[in-house]
């Protein structure tokens, strides 16, 4: 299934108000009341942002490609991400750290598209793994590189604010693919990840 259009519309956004008019009844609030009678309006927007994500094509976004020859370790790190655990509706968020390696015939693309990828993956009902795996997956489809590393760092408030309880526990998750499988290569790259 590929959705290409990036737009808010997408969205059946009277249909998340209806719903978030029905939770502020279900827990006993009054959608009427001054506070709360724009609120499912701003939920819908809300929501709407955050699963932009839904309606945007990584093929398309990593279509612009160029050859500067280099076939060493390209590495954009700290890239700031916010998603939506998709266990509970609630925010993870925390950093990515995006590397590969570009092939002989490889294609390089611009560094602020590896940063929008991470939101196209991002922005969607997720759960880490997939997250780091679909970013990994998803260079290797569409950029054909040597070897592609992804390692994510994130706080899940599923886990923060209830439940567990333990607000600061990090939850680290990496996906390699190819030439960064090497012993020597994936712990270039995992230092320079860590040199922070
Ligand atoms: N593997 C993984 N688990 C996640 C992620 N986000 C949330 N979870 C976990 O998903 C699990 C859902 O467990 P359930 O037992 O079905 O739900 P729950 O009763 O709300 O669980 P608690 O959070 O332990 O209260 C929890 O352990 C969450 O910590 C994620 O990105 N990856
Ligand atoms: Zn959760």
């Amino acid at each position: 299934m590929r959705r290409t259009a990036v737009t808010e519309q997408n969205v059946d956004l009277p249909r998340i108000e209806a719903a978030v008019r029905e939770i502020l009844l279900a827990v006993g609030e009054d959608p009427d009341r001054e506070g709360l009678k724009d609120t499912p309006r701003r939920v819908a927007g809300a929501y709407a942002e955050a699963f932009q994500g839904m309606f945007q094509d990584p093929a398309e976004l990593l279509g612009t490609t160029f050859d500067i020859g280099h076939q060493e370790l390209v590495l954009v790190r700290n890239v700031p991400f916010y998603s939506m655990c998709e266990h509970h509706l609630v925010p993870f968020y925390g950093t990515a750290h995006i590397g590969y390696i570009p092939a002989d015939e490889g294609k390089v693309t611009g560094l602020s598209k590896l940063a929008r990828l991470v939101d196209i993956f991002a922005k969607r009902p997720q759960i880490q793994e997939q997250l780091t795996t679909q970013i990994a997956d998803s260079m290797m489809d569409h950029l054909d590189p040597a070897g592609v590393i992804v390692v994510i760092e994130a706080e899940h408030l599923c886990m923060s604010m209830r439940g567990a309880a333990k607000p600061g526990s990090k939850t680290v998750t990496s996906a390699v693919r190819g030439a960064l499988r090497n012993a020597v290569t994936r712990s270039e790259a995992m230092s320079l990840i860590l040199h922070n």
